[in-house]
């Protein structure tokens, strides 16, 4: 069985609801205790409240001495100054404080209107009292909360007359009449501070809601660049140009610089600053020497449009790069402050993952000793376009196959570097007489390909013409694994095929085939010709 002092507070709780002690004793409770913040509608009523409430109590003494009523009013009087400090403690316990705090307001009005019939109603003490009420409840809930509180100013004066008797004093005394009245303009004047105080702090937040929308705005479209970016250089430019329209009050530029050698900047994106490329050297050049510098944004020496710029280091972000955010603005404030140093986080990961896709996409495409595209880029290619000519037949593609000529006698002479060094000379002959629409691949070992994705077979013979007439014969010269310079004549075995002269799927057959006849007849001549 409960103690006594339990089953009391019970009886005033209804049946399942749970006594204020038991709050306290919960473990939700204590974890929260001491209490949560307060909401600010009770922290910004707190002193309206507690002057109110005192000068009311003032205005008891006064009268209690002035017409001789006896301590039993003063000390109940003593009530009024508890108040505040109980209602401020409530809004602070209370799970939701702003409810909380609306239910003190309610209990004001309720309050104030006893205690207007405690005072026998003394004409001004009751309209401006009465008033203070009603303007608390319009300013904090509108026209309802104003109705509610009336009705309880009204109720609470009713009830008290009811309980004890009505007695109406319109009148005290001069001396009180101005007390009153001063209190009441104190109070005017002091709820019009507190209302000014509150927009100033909306009007606070709604700019700081404005700038944080906008950096969260330019967020997303770094996102977004970085998704679409097919290089750095577009990943940069795009996040510069999306961030200067969010923030059209600041200049922007990125610098990139390779990590072990500060002083080459490898990329580098302006939006809104007037850099020369002068400048851009010199900036490059004073970012260089601040690589050990550990604080997020530094104020440096250079101004531009005469305003200050700031750089916000990327610090250790990147693998490859020591990365800086340079801004150009008037003052470096808090807001901007952190809007740099997201934007700096977000830019650094983009970055980051767009140099390991690249790095990624360049070894699934191509062929580590030459740099060209491999095998297997160029068989997507080739399906490309086989594809191609089944929905639009008049669509030609055509291959050219070639083959170096000797490579194995290069390799077992002079050793594998040699025939590496005579691969990739081939590869870089081909590259030259290639168009940008060609795709040069090294299909295997010493065979290249070129597919024409959409070009007959005469693009083939005018490939083929320029490398009998610019590569075929030409010497190159090769430093062997033993440093000796060899001077090896290029020889190449060609043939080729369109989608004009066979099926599709045919082509690269019939391009290989035909390169195999043009070997063997070379051996044949070389046999002949010695
Ligand atoms: N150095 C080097 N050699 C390679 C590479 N890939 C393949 N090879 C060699 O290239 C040679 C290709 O063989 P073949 O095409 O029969 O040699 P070839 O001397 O060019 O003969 P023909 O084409 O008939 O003139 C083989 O000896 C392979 O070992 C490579 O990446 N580097």
């Amino acid at each position: 069985m409960a103690p006594p002092w339990q089953q009391v507070i019970s009886l005033f709780c209804r049946p399942g609801q749970t006594s204020i002690l038991e709050k306290f004793r919960s473990p939700v409770t204590r974890a929260s205790f001491p209490p949560r913040r307060p909401h600010r509608l009770a922290k910004a009523t707190l002193a309206p409240r507690t002057f109110a409430f005192c000068h009311t109590f003032g205005l008891t003494v006064w009268i209690a001495l002035a017409e001789d009523r006896g301590w039993a009013l003063i000390g109940s009087g003593l009530l009024l100054l508890l108040w505040p400090a109980v209602a401020y403690g409530h809004a602070t316990v209370a799970n939701d404080s702003k409810r909380a705090e609306f239910r003190n307001l309610s209990l004001d009005s309720l309050l104030f209107g006893l205690w207007c019939s405690v005072l026998d109603f003394y004409v001004l003490a009751t309209v401006t009292i009465g008033l203070a009420c009603l303007m608390n409840n319009m300013v904090t809930g509108g026209l309802r909360r104003m109705a509610v509180s009336m009705a309880l100013f009204a109720g609470g004066a009713l009830g008290w007359s009811l309980l004890t008797g009505f007695d109406f004093r319109p009148y005290a005394s001069t001396g009180i009449d101005i007390y009153q009245g001063t209190g009441a303009v104190v109070y005017l004047l002091a709820l019009a501070y507190v209302m000014y105080q509150q927009n100033r702090k909306i009007g606070r937040s709604i700019v700081e809601i404005k700038f944080q929308n906008r950096v969260f705005h330019a967020l997303l479209e770094l996102g977004v660049a970085a998704n679409r970016a097919s290089n750095i250089h577009t990943l940069l430019d795009e996040s510069l140009k999306h961030l200067h329209a969010d923030f059209p009050e600041y200049g922007f530029a990125v610098f990139l610089q390779e990590r072990q050698r500060p002083e080459v900047t490898r990329y580098a994106a302006v939006a809104g600053l007037r850099l020369g490329a002068e400048d851009e050297r010199r900036l490059g050049g004073l970012l260089a020497k601040l690589q050990e510098r550990t604080e997020n944004t530094i104020k440096l020496r250079e101004k531009t449009d005469g305003e200050q710029l700031y750089a916000t280091s990327m610090a250790g972000r990147l693998s490859l790069y020591d990365g800086w955010l340079i801004v150009r603005a008037p003052r470096l404030d808090a807001p901007l402050e952190r809007m740099l140093s997201l934007f700096v986080d977000q830019l650094a990961a983009a970055t980051e993952n767009k140099l390991l896709q690249l790095a990624l996409k360049e070894t699934a495409e191509r062929d580590g000793l030459t740099g060209l595209y491999n095998r297997g880029f160029f068989e997507s290619a080739l399906q490309l376009s086989i594809q191609g000519k089944a929905q639009t037949p008049s669509l030609e593609f055509a291959v050219l196959m070639m083959d170096v000529d000797g490579l194995k006698v290069v390799n077992d002479r002079y050793g594998h570097v040699a025939g590496d060094q005579l691969i990739t000379t081939v590869a870089e002959r081909l590259q030259v007489h290639c168009r940008a629409s060609d795709i040069l691949a090294r299909y295997g070992g010493d065979e290249f390909v070129v597919l024409f994705p959409s070009a007959d077979i005469t693009a083939v013979n005018r490939l083929a013409k320029l490398i009998r007439t610019h590569i075929e014969g030409q010497r190159c010269t090769i430093t062997t694994a033993s440093g000796e310079q060899l001077a090896l004549e290029l020889r190449l075995s060609l043939g080729g095929a369109s989608s004009c002269e066979t099926a599709a799927q045919e082509v690269l057959s019939l391009a290989d085939e035909r390169m195999y006849d043009d070997k063997t007849q070379r051996r044949k001549q070389r046999a002949v010709y010695g």
